[in-house]
């Protein structure tokens, strides 16, 4: 059967395009064929990938460290990952092909089937999502030479934080600019929601409450939701405001844009580098953009950054659970977030006051809920699974109704 495996189920191929990583995942149905990713892109590029259900198939026969001529950048790891993903596929036809695109802009506020219209009008927000909109279309692209007769299905980042409150939905800019699009649409909005269902699944008490979750990967941000719905983000017009990432500055006052245009002479070419290339724990540590390279160096120079981050997320905290009036569940994931348990217990440090106490041993144990029995706040550590939200959402568009 076209399109289907044999066992009629719809096979669906994920692309989620990061900053520095591509994740995939190829499904018939709700059961994984193959998934993993190439991490690392500007750093040490490494294929990671396993095949689920296959016992004949290691992880560690798939995984391996790839070279800079194979794939020092995002359009090289496209190409090795098509390539695997082809050779999984002796008699399956993909169906449909869901895509992470980070910016939707105003108009979108759910996943959309792409035609080239769609195409053009997420071209003109590449501006606005340098390290990730280029890559996204790109990837739709490549995924409709190598599957023309597929569905191609865009998923936006954006589109989780369209309901946000006018208040967060604005800067205090004249009206006009809000007019034309200049908001604060928030990101990461993939993961948050499926955060948010997974919640209502496993602790509906916690996903009706009080919400906090903190993406921590390469990029990282986090949102405020109540009774299910992201009332605020620390992102904005771009991925470039809240938190520190791995190379992004994160909140910056603007006079220190005009000062580098206006003293150093730096053009937007420039600027836009500096902000979105060499900042953040890379430009603060002078080492990596890589949290494990940063905790493995144990420099003056890498715990300042790390103490940094730590800072601007506690920061943030403290606004989130002001404009939520009050706090009952912190969720920490995203690379950093499911995997660092020192920034982890960093961030919930002497926040007694808030609610939350961390139980030290659970948190070092990687378990799910790492608050301790008397906390107020719940505080989980979960794993997000962007694709998973990316394949339910494209079966919809698939099979509506
Ligand atoms: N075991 C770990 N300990 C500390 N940090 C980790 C660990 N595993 C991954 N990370 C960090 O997670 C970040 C990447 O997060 P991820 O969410 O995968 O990135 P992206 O934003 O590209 O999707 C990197 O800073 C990486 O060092
Ligand atoms: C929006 C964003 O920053 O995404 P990522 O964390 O994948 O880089
Ligand atoms: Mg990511």
């Amino acid at each position: 059967m076209s399109g289907a495996d044999a066992t009629g189920a719809a096979v669906i191929l994920v692309l989620n395009a990061g900053s520095s990583s591509i994740k995939f995942d190829l499904y018939a149905g709700t059961r994984e064929l193959i998934r993993g990713q190439i991490e690392g892109l500007g750093a040490h590029p490494r294929l990671r990938a396993e095949r689920p259900g296959d016992a004949t198939v290691t992880a560690a026969d798939l995984s391996r460290d790839l070279s800079p001529a194979e794939a020092g950048d995002h359009a090289g790891a496209l190409g090795v990952l098509l390539e695997l993903i082809r050779g999984t596929l002796p008699g399956l036809e993909v169906q449909a092909v869901g895509h992470r695109v980070v910016h939707g802009g105003i108009r979108h506020e759910a996943p959309v089937r792409v035609d080239g219209a769609v195409m053009a009008e997420l071209e003109r927000l590449v501006p606005l999502a340098p390290l990730h909109q280029p890559h996204n279309l790109a990837g739709i692209a490549a995924a409709r030479q190598a599957f023309p007769e597929a569905m191609q299905v865009a998923c936006f980042d954006t589109a989780f934080h369209r309901a946000h409150p006018w208040v967060n939905d604005t800067f205090a800019l004249p009206l006009a600019l809000y007019d034309e699009g200049v908001r604060r649409y928030g990101f990461h909005g993939l993961s948050y929601e499926y955060i948010t269902e997974h919640l209502r699944q496993t602790m509906p008490e916690a996903a009706a409450g009080r919400l906090v979750v903190a993406h921590l990967g390469n990029g990282a941000s986090m949102c405020a939701i109540n009774g299910g719905r992201s009332i605020g983000s620390t992102m904005g017009f771009t991925a470039l405001d809240g938190l520190p990432m791995g190379t992004r500055c994160g909140q910056l006052d603007p006079g220190v844009v005009l000062y580098l245009m206006q003293e150093k002479g730096m053009d937007a070419a420039a600027i836009s580098d500096l902000l979105y290339k060499q900042s953040g724990l890379k430009g603060l540590s002078g080492l990596s953009q890589d949290m494990r390279e940063l905790e493995a160096a144990g420099t003056p120079e890498a715990q300042r950054a790390i103490d940094y981050f730590v800072f601007r997320v506690r920061r943030e905290l403290g606004a989130m659970a002001a404009i939520l009036s009050g706090l009952d569940t912190l969720v920490f994931t995203g690379g950093i977030g499911e995997n660092a348990a020192t920034v982890r217990a960093a961030v919930c440090r002497d926040l007694g006051w808030l609610g939350v106490e961390l139980d030290e041993a659970r948190n070092a144990a990687r378990e799910t809920v790492i608050s301790g029995a008397g906390s107020r706040v719940q505080v989980l550590a979960l794993r997000t699974n962007e694709e998973e939200m990316i394949r339910r959402h494209t079966a919809a568009l698939l099979a509506p109704g």
